[in-house]
């Protein structure tokens, strides 16, 4: 899980500033500030950054209150968790320009440099994949002649991912076995010609010798230049070197799984304005993901990234679906069918750690109680839509609401409770909020690309609940501790960024509860409230 408690401590940072109501909101900015610093030094990210991270965060929350006199608190809140988005994005943004994309019936050639052991071979053929998933002709060239059974390697992870290759066991000249490779390739008129080099213990002198020599003859149309996110912000010095020598380009990360420092390692990249383009997350030939500031922090913070969801989804889903998704959520959709779809799409994705964190909730869920597990999890959610009706799928879900017998028809159908289906139609129904936000957003309405989910749906035509209704709803839940701790456990528990789309935790989720829309709507689920 990409630096899960990084995340987790800068969302309880948030979630604490916004409750508290004891100190005044200079004193609660500089509580939460404080414990934002700690956690980013902690992660090993420059203190410079932090600390300018810190000025700015500072001077825009307390310029932004003292203009506006007349602020709500849920205007306070939506203030915090936007500028922290905000600057938090601004830290991993290297402000680049946008990088090479390969273009179909071209030669588009991609030449991989790296340290050894930083991860190239295996990015060489992530990237292969990728590509080839998107339609491309891809090819593989083999140009390490420096490291013996280099070629073994990439022949191994391209023939696993039915990737054509080319090398040699004996020419040890890089640059002819680079040229001889393109020149094969091309002739078959492949798209996307990949030339894996060979790493060298240090940031060598040689290294950046071999990669123009090489550069010369390959003529890439892009260099990446793979760097491993565990050496955290002595990332610096080697995006710094590679900037110098190639400027044409781009960085991909990778073990970004599982490493402290890889928040580290991403803001000194970006403070050197060279592109990430990809990282790498985890040994598997899916685990690679397009780098986009915004996604990377929503992962971050739990908010869930539906943009990034439908980007791996191409790769994997039937196009056919895939386009019908597409189109739904153009129109700020996102009907049952479309969940049901994602579900069985990300079922084949292979491991789930790096997908569920796309899905509001899911990576808190999958923090706590694992792979194995959330996998189960998963798999019944696939069941519950299994069991509903065409009409129920293509729906809004508002027909189980007119109609709670159906509830209980696909509780029993799927061998789940009722209380699991009603917590499958509210993230549904939460990813449907993220879709009409991306619309907003399309149409300029949108906060910074933030996606505004309150955490229930907008059902217009519903009757208010009286204020009496609501604190018996209040009492039912908190004298109900297995419905409490029920919730929490289908809700991904603690560490949701409130408003933000995140899972609520379960101060939010009471919060939540004096919500109007959802009294009513657990109310007419029959949530026992
Ligand atoms: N956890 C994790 N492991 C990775 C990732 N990318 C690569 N690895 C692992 O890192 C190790 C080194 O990867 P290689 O692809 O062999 O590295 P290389 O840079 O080609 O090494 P040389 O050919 O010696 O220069 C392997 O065990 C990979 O499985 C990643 O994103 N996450």
């Amino acid at each position: 899980m990409v630096l899960a408690d990084l995340g987790k401590r800068i969302n309880t940072a948030v979630n604490s500033a916004l409750s508290n109501t004891q100190d005044d909101y200079a004193t609660t900015v500089d509580v939460m500030l404080k414990t934002i610093v700690t956690a980013l030094l902690e992660s090993d990210v420059n203190i410079k950054l932090v600390s300018k991270l810190r000025t700015n965060l500072r001077t825009k929350l307390l310029d932004a209150k003292t203009g506006s006199k007349s602020t709500s608190n849920a205007q306070t809140k939506k203030l915090i968790q936007k500028t922290v988005f905000d600057e938090l994005c601004d830290l991993v943004d290297c402000k680049a320009e946008q990088s090479f994309q390969p273009k179909k019936k071209k030669t588009n050639i991609i030449m991989f440099v790296g340290l050894q052991g930083s991860g190239k071979t295996t990015s060489c053929t992530k990237l292969a994949v990728y590509y080839s998933r998107r339609g491309f002709k891809v090819g593989l060239v083999c140009a390490d002649t420096f490291r013996a059974g280099a070629f073994d390697q990439l022949k191994q992870n391209a023939i696993k991912a039915h990737i054509p290759f080319y090398g040699s066991y004996v020419e040890t000249d890089p640059v002819k076995v680079a040229a001889e490779g393109i020149a094969r390739f091309k002739k078959e008129k492949f798209e996307v010609i990949i030339v894996d080099t060979s790493g060298r213990h240090h940031q060598e002198q040689a290294l950046f010798q071999e990669m123009i020599e090489i550069s010369a003859v390959v003529k890439p149309n892009q260099t990446i230049m793979v760097l491993d996110a565990s050496i955290g912000q002595a990332a610096e010095q080697q995006s710094k070197a590679f900037k110098d020598s190639a400027d044409f380009g781009a960085i991909l990360l990778t073990k970004m799984d599982g490493h402290a420092k890889g928040g580290g390692a991403i803001s000194a990249v970006a403070a050197t304005n060279t592109p990430i383009i990809f990282i790498g997350t985890g040994e598997h030939i899916h685990d690679l993901e397009k780098f986009s500031p915004k996604s990377f922090i929503s992962k971050l913070l739990g908010i869930g990234d539906i943009e990034s969801l439908l980007e791996q989804f191409q790769t994997v889903s039937n196009t056919e679906d895939t386009k019908a998704t597409m189109e739904n959520i153009q129109q700020g959709k996102f009907t049952l069918l479309d969940f049901k779809k994602q579900m069985q799409t990300i079922m084949k994705m292979g491991p789930l750690s790096n997908i569920a964190q796309m899905i509001p909730g899911m990576g808190n869920m999958m923090s706590q109680i694992g792979e194995e597990e959330t996998s189960q999890k998963m798999k019944k959610m696939v069941y519950v839509l299994d069991s509903m009706t065409k009409e129920e799928l293509e729906s809004d879900s508002r027909i189980f609401i007119d109609q709670p017998s159906r509830l209980v028809r696909v509780a029993r159908g799927s061998g789940t409770s009722v209380f699991e289906v009603e917590m499958i139609l509210m993230q549904q129904q939460m990813m449907a909020r993220m879709a009409q936000s991306t619309k907003a957003a399309q149409g300029g309405v949108g906060a910074g690309g933030m996606p505004r989910i309150p955490g229930m749906p907008n059902m217009p035509g519903m009757p208010k609940m009286t204020p009496q209704m609501m604190q018996q709803a209040q009492q039912r839940l908190r004298a109900n501790p297995g419905l409490m701790s029920n919730m929490q456990n289908m809700l991904g528990g603690r560490g949701g960024f409130p408003g933000a789309g995140g899972m609520p935790d379960m101060n939010e989720m009471m919060k939540m509860m004096q919500d109007p829309q959802m009294q009513q709507m657990a109310k007419q689920f029959g949530m026992g409230v």
